[in-house]
């Protein structure tokens, strides 16, 4: 309760968040501090629940951003929209203090909080739906998913969730009936996730140990080239599931690396497989000569290592044990779900220690038929494509170009004067403001090649506005020649790694020419405003 009988809301900043200053920052411009209460009444007006609501998420939105949100907004602009990932995230987080209020609440304050959850709700159910798409979902009978889910189900599986063949991306999760916000979709038992325990019984271990610096995830990776072809694992069925290719960025042949050559996708690719290949290297032959009983050449060469590695980057998830330990893990049943921008399930790293189950809760309703999906984590779209293969539907607030900039001004001992944040472009369609001296384009961008000195409006500050545009016309005009013209022409007999390939150049074709337009709509406005300057001081002039 808060003053006059009205209730409030109280929202903050977690002291953990390594974002705490610039959010706290964001606050202030916006005059809140790292702690908000906004007080409602059902007496106030008609529109009581829709103004709380707005009035919360504003704030909530600023309590859930990440790092490129934090860049890409700004403090002088109302907190509006970032990303469908930020406005589940804050709408799920009011909707949890409304809940905790209930659990206190007195009957007649009941029936206001019970109003405000229904319009939270509402709230998140049409985010759901702006973002549902028509995809072709299939039955999946293939026996050995139904294998699997048997016997997950014989080792307490608990599921509301039915496997099915999904339209460009393998098999999904789907709802077996409608599932509201807070219900659990999915519940594994923590004793069949597989974890580095396992290894820890092996005989593989004893060696493995002996072998400086080597992790537990590699450690787990070499248990699972050897686990997939035997014949009496306790995970046999899991295994027999999984595909028999990952297609994921590391199998990119060499068609698809040309065609992204000049792109950070190329770097990204070539740098993570060097990786790998300089890992492997390491262990093999060495371990195959030394303990060919153990680690059998036929099941350790360079083909299944990739394998192996596509499986771990793809399907594993970090979760938290009932011992507080955090481990990689492969989670049977669990990984069959998809990612998705708009997720339904996005908190779920943590094994219950009452039950010791790994529970999938929702953020979003599902309705029955329609696929369930999970969020991977805030990766942008070439992460995914190396990682996981493929390039998810819609925007993604996490698809940036950096851009190399260097501070200029730095002290005697050569240290930055000020920090200077990494600068980057994203799609200018994702931004709200596209007005003179915004432009869609990033302000932290734009401020650090503006002169402080000058002030705003007058002739050489718009001069000087003309030629950052026409710097950044320049740098993008480049990076445009460098991506080539795309061919659409043969697209449909393209390999699957091609076709990806060019997917991703289309999308940063699409960023690109977004930056580009800014520029233009830019230099537009800024002749306007320069003309006008010119013919009022002709008339002064004349006068
Ligand atoms: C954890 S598995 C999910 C189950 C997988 N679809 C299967 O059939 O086994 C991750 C893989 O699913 C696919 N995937 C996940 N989300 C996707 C999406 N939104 N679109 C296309 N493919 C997706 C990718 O191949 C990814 O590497």
């Amino acid at each position: 309760m808060g003053i006059n009988d009205r209730h409030s809301l109280v929202l903050k900043i977690s002291k953990d968040d390594p974002l705490l200053e610039k959010k706290k920052i964001l606050m202030h411009i916006n005059g809140s501090e790292s702690e908000v209460r906004i007080y409602f009444s059902s007496a106030t007006c008609p529109e009581w629940t829709k103004i709380t609501l707005q009035a919360a998420l504003r704030y909530a939105r600023v309590i859930h951003l990440n790092e490129a949100e934090l860049y890409f907004g700004r403090g002088d602009v109302p907190l509006d929209f970032y990303s469908t990932r930020n406005e589940l995230e804050s709408l799920n987080s009011i909707l949890s203090v409304i809940d905790t209020l209930l659990s206190g609440a007195t009957s007649k304050s009941k029936e206001d909080l019970q109003d405000l959850k229904g319009a939270t709700i509402d709230l998140i159910s049409s985010l759901g739906d702006k973002n549902d798409e028509e995809i072709r979902i299939e039955k999946c009978s293939c026996s050995t998913v139904e294998l699997l889910l048997q016997w997950g189900k014989n080792n307490g599986v608990k599921t509301k969730l039915q496997i099915a063949y999904i339209e460009g991306a393998g098999r999904g999760a789907v709802a077996m009936e409608d599932l509201n916000i807070g219900d659990t979709a999915l519940e594994i038992p923590e004793s069949i996730i597989i974890c580095e325990e396992l290894v820890y019984e092996t005989e593989m271990f004893h060696v493995l140990k002996e072998i400086d610096g080597i992790s537990a995830e590699t450690m787990l990776l070499l248990w699972s080239m050897n686990e997939r072809y035997n014949p009496d694992s306790k995970f046999k069925i899991y295994f027999e599931t999984l595909p028999e290719s990952f297609n994921t960025g590391l199998s990119f042949g060499l068609d698809a690396l040309a065609a992204l050559e000049g792109t950070l996708l190329f770097e990204e690719i070539m740098q993570a497989k060097e990786h790998l290949r300089t890992q492997y290297d390491e262990l093999f032959p060495m371990l195959c000569c030394n303990h060919p009983d153990i680690f059998k050449p036929e099941l350790y060469t360079w083909d299944k290592f990739l394998w192996a590695c596509e499986l771990w980057y793809s399907n594993s998830m970090k979760v938290v044990f009932a011992d507080g330990k955090l481990r990689t893990c492969l989670v049977p049943i669990a990984g069959f779900l998809n990612h998705s921008l708009c997720p339904h399930i996005m908190h779920y790293g943590k094994v219950d220690s009452v039950t010791n189950f790994l529970k999938f809760p929702l953020l979003l309703p599902c309705r029955e038929g329609e696929q369930c999906y999970l969020s991977y984590g805030n990766f942008s779209s070439s992460h995914l494509i190396t990682f996981y293969g493929f390039l998810p539907k819609g925007d993604n607030s996490c698809d940036v170009i950096p851009l190399d900039i260097n501070t200029p001004e730095a002290n005697d001992s050569g240290d930055c004067l000020e920090s200077d944040p990494m600068h980057m472009v994203r799609g200018t369609w994702l931004s709200s403001n596209h007005d003179i001296f915004y432009y869609g384009l990033p302000p932290q961008l734009l401020d650090h090649f503006r002169d402080d000195k000058l002030h705003k409006k007058t002739y050489d500050y718009l001069v000087k506005e003309v030629e950052i545009l026409e710097l950044l016309q320049s740098v993008f005009n480049e990076m445009m020649d460098g991506l080539g013209e795309y061919d659409y022409t043969e697209s449909d007999n393209l390999n699957w790694d091609v076709k990806l390939a060019l997917e991703f150049k289309d999308l940063q074709r699409r960023i690109i020419s977004s930056v580009l337009a800014s520029c233009s709509s830019g230099l537009k406005m800024l002749e306007t405003e320069l003309n006008q300057i010119y013919s009022k001081s002709d008339k002064d002039g004349l006068a």
